[in-house]
């Protein structure tokens, strides 16, 4: 039997290739499974397998590895180790600690870096590893994989300039299995019948990897246990159920407008935004009124306070005055600025509220820089009881929170007063944002009703873009 085969037989044998059903890390269901983490339980077989990258690898020119977290790593080790080529890691999570390094090793900017990855399905799980490493200034021309499943991963690599190298392809294995008595005929149709119809084109486009945002490809599902405040759950739940990440700014002057808004864009969105002190005869009955639509039509409300006093004021201003925001608000949020007392006092006394924290701003020359953004997600960790997300122009942290952006349209580019607009793809897609907020597109539209049926279609289609395959 030729070497190669004789490979994919010792792959099934082993348990390392499964058939049966298997749910994906996109949610799909797959027939068969490769889970290549096995291999480091054999060692004879681990060696196999890397001595396969290895034929490969002497083909290519490069002055580092750095191996796919987790499975790819042990392979990429021993490639280092038994070429002396040095190797550098990517980490999954950066901490918040210590280096902060995204990039764990010694490397100069401009150095070739080549990918070791274990298989490769649309490419997602590569491009993640990508974009850090770009962004450190390492050059990256080739990715070397064990196999490649055959759904995408070349010509999403190819999008990016990357050229993509297997050992094994999914057709070695099927065609291997077959003749080796491994699965039947019958089996191995139906095999080639799922992938004919499960094409996994998904992909980042290339503007994420440079776009400097973290652009997580889990699932709303996925990330529905990691959100630790109550309301950041319930809106996830509100999200998947409506299929909507479309967040509407009503920014009108009367309650009677504010209402009709509510009632028309309701069935679309997961959360009103309100600003609540712009509006001319607000009264409690307004509130009322809202929070009986929000019911009807499975939204939460948003007051948009921006609070961002010391916090004995703050909850004065929470639970009092006019407004009353703590009995009918959902969703708050804060400033940053006066430091952790604001959000001490909202997470004090708004039992039912969760809390965002502005991150960054959408208007010109807004003065939250890198440092105050990171600022920002630091308070975050040590409220997250309270606060679940941020406002921010893209995804900004890690997927235990979730990222709102404001100053969405799909026609304008900004307004006469320093807003600055961006479309739902660029912002979901490619900035990794989860919810979108819109205003103006909206409700300054003649058909509401239609804008936000567009706006809902367009943003929770910029987040099934987003979201990749793998394994
Ligand atoms: O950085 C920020 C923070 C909040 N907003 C608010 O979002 C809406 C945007 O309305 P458009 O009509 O879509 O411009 C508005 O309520 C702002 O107060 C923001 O725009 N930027």
């Amino acid at each position: 039997m030729h070497s190669l085969e004789a490979l994919i037989v010792e792959l099934y044998d082993k348990q390392v290739i499964q058939v049966g059903s298997f749910k994906l890390k996109s949610g799909i269901t797959s027939p068969i499974y490769i889970d290549l983490r096995v291999t480091i339980s054999y060692p004879s077989l681990l060696r196999r397998v890397v001595s396969c990258l290895q034929d490969i690898c002497r083909s290519l020119s490069y002055d580092i590895l750095c191996g796919v977290p987790y499975t790819a790593l042990p392979f990429a080790t021993l490639l280092s180790v038994e070429n002396g080529i040095p190797m550098v890691m990517r980490r999954k999570e950066v901490k918040d600690y210590g280096t902060k390094k995204a990039i764990e090793g010694v490397f100069q900017p401009n150095q070739v870096c080549l990918i070791i990855e274990d298989l490769i399905t649309s490419g997602s799980s590569v491009l993640e590893t990508l974009g850090p490493l770009v962004k450190e200034g390492l050059l990256v021309k080739d990715v070397v994989v064990l196999l490649d499943r055959e759904q995408g991963g070349e010509d999403n690599l190819a999008k990016h300039n990357i050229r993509l190298h297997s050992v094994l392809k999914m057709t070695d294995i099927l065609e291997t299995l077959k003749h080796s008595g491994r699965l039947s005929a019958e089996q191995v149709d139906e095999l080639y019948h799922y992938f004919r119809s499960t094409p996994i084109s998904s992909s980042l486009p290339p503007s994420a990897i440079k776009s400097g945002y973290k652009v997580h490809q889990l699932s709303f599902e996925q990330r529905l246990p990691l959100i630790r405040n109550k309301v950041g759950r319930r809106l996830l739940e509100i999200v998947l159920k409506k299929q909507s990440n479309l967040i509407v700014a009503a920014d009108v002057t009367t309650s009677q407008e504010l209402l009709s808004i509510a009632d028309e864009v309701g069935p679309q969105i997961c959360v009103l935004k309100t600003h609540a002190d712009i509006i001319q005869d607000w009264t409690d009955s307004v509130s009322e009124q809202l929070v009986h639509l929000a019911k009807l039509h499975h939204f939460l409300i948003f007051e948009d306070r921006k609070f961002a006093d010391i916090g004995n004021t703050v909850e004065l201003q929470l639970t009092g005055g006019i407004f009353h925001i703590a009995h009918w608000a959902d969703i708050v949020n804060a400033h940053i600025i006066a430091g952790p007392g604001t959000i001490e006092a909202l997470s004090r006394s708004a039992e039912h509220c969760g809390v965002l924290l502005l991150a960054q701003m959408s208007s010109k020359g807004s003065l939250t820089v890198p440092e105050y953004t990171q600022k920002a997600l630091e308070m975050a960790k040590q409220y997250e009881d309270a606060v679940f997300g941020f406002i921010s122009l893209g995804c900004i942290g890690e997927p235990n929170f979730l990222y709102f952006t404001p100053g969405v349209h799909l026609q304008e580019r900004g307004d006469s007063l320093g807003q600055q607009y961006t479309d739902p793809e660029t912002v979901i897609a490619v900035q990794g944002s989860d919810m979108a907020i819109v205003g103006r597109g909206i409700i300054q539209s003649s058909d509401r009703r239609k804008a936000a049926s567009t706006y809902r279609k367009a943003c929770w289609d910029a987040y099934l873009q987003r979201l990749g395959d793998d394994k």
